[in-house]
């Protein structure tokens, strides 16, 4: 088996703890980040949960430094979770500082040749998970984190929690949409398994008639519909018995992408196979996402570009600038020094016109959609747009 070293190598991996609220995100990262101390690999932190009181660990960036959550609500009077929402989108501002920081923490330092580069990058999110992974701002962190380190998904499940198939197939689907929305390798991490085994977990996901059989004894004790169709070979009326299998066919094909692991943030179990996974999940992602996520860049530059070129196709035909010079120059605000030069030679003046126009709008619609790689463009434009309804604030 592989160390977190020797299967990370010198290219830092972004851990991001996701979960339902009380999961034990935050006792999750309390717990890596010392183990990781304790390795001799201090990691890079960041809280990213606007509206925690204590943050159990030293984190080398928060988001209470930058944004303060209560003020937030108060100024935009807004909810809980709307002041959560906003204190993100806020701290996503500053993105481009943020990654310029961590690009330097884990460049080997010359000056320092003794000092260790960041191996790994732990992130840690609010409790409302909607709020990271739906959030316009959450995908931009995710993104650019993804765009400039290999980015693991860590899905923190509250394992006593999860042990009847309903609470179980919820979480699994959760999960599922999570990866569905980020297209990032993820790790099932089943949590507290100092109160409760993560083996029946597994065995459900390995083994689909172990899930049936747990549906049917849960069916029998009355504490779910009955069973109906062929599925289980089981009569009844119920349609939740047979949803819940179908179901869980249709999530084979999900669990066979992800790693899972039980861990004990209490205790500290499981913590070292979940390292494992993390060098495992970094290979899968330099191997399989990432070339994805450069296409897609790529091919977003060229929509942009194709876009830009179209746009100002029909700016031009909409000004009529290429046709006859009396319709063509009627929209155009020229000076005086301008038009006696169009009048000493009309032909010449009219080519002049058309390019150096279309060369003007070609500049205009540039600053406008900008001249950044990919997201980093959405990023900044982002970035403008929030700075500007941050105004005195
Ligand atoms: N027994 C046990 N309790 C745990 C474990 N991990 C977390 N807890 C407890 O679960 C509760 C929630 O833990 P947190 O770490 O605050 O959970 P969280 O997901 O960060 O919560 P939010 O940020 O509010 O969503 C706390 O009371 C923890 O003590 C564990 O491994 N075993
Ligand atoms: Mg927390």
């Amino acid at each position: 088996m592989t160390t977190p070293e020797a299967t990370q190598g010198t290219q830092p991996v972004a851990v991001v703890c996701v979960g339902m609220a009380g999961s034990g995100k935050t006792t999750f990262m309390q717990r890596i980040n010392s183990y990781l101390h304790t390795q001799r690999t201090p990691p890079y932190v960041i809280n990213l949960d606007p509206a925690v009181r204590n943050v159990p660990f030293d984190s080398n960036i928060d988001i209470r430094d930058s944004v303060n959550y209560k003020e937030v609500m108060k100024s935009y009077n807004l909810g809980p979770n709307g002041g959560i929402l906003t204190s993100l989108n806020l701290f996503a501002t500053k993105i481009d500082q943020i990654l310029n920081l961590l690009e330097k923490r884990t460049m080997p330092d010359p000056a320092k040749p003794e000092a260790k580069p960041i191996q790994n990058i732990l992130v840690d999110t609010p409790g409302q998970i909607e709020v990271f992974v739906w959030s316009a701002s959450g995908a931009i962190l995710l993104d650019s984190l993804a765009s400039t380190f290999p980015t693991v998904i860590a899905y923190i499940i509250d394992t006593p929690r999860t042990t009847s198939t309903s609470t179980f197939m919820s979480n699994m689907l959760y999960a599922c949409s999570i990866l569905y929305k980020t297209k990032l390798p993820m790790i099932l991490v089943f949590n507290k398994t100092d109160v409760q085994d993560a083996e029946f977990a597994k065995e459900w996901m390995t083994d689909f008639q172990a899930f049936q059989a747990a549906l049917e004894k849960e069916q029998e004790a009355g504490s779910f519909g009955g069973m109906e169709g062929s599925a289980g070979g089981m009569g009844g009326s119920g349609y939740m018995g047979s949803l819940l299998n179908s179901m869980s066919l249709m999530l084979e094909e999900f669990y066979s992408h992800l790693s899972v692991v039980g861990v004990s943030s209490m205790t500290g179990a499981g913590i070292k196979e979940f390292f494992e996974a993390v060098g495992e999940k970094a290979e899968e992602f330099n191997k399989e996402y990432k070339p994805e996520l450069d296409r897609k860049r790529k091919q977003r530059e060229a929509d942009k570009i194709a876009n830009r070129e179209k746009e100002l196709g029909k700016l031009m035909k909409d000004m009529a600038v290429s046709g006859e010079p009396s319709t063509r120059k009627a929209p155009v605000a020229v000076d005086n020094d301008t038009l006696s030069d169009m009048e000493d030679d009309a032909d010449d003046a009219a080519e002049d016109d058309d390019e150096g126009l279309t060369s003007r709008y070609k500049q205009a619609l540039d600053e406008t959609t900008g001249h950044e790689e990919g997201s980093a463009q959405d990023d900044h434009s982002f970035a403008r747009y929030i700075k500007a309804s941050q105004m005195g604030f």
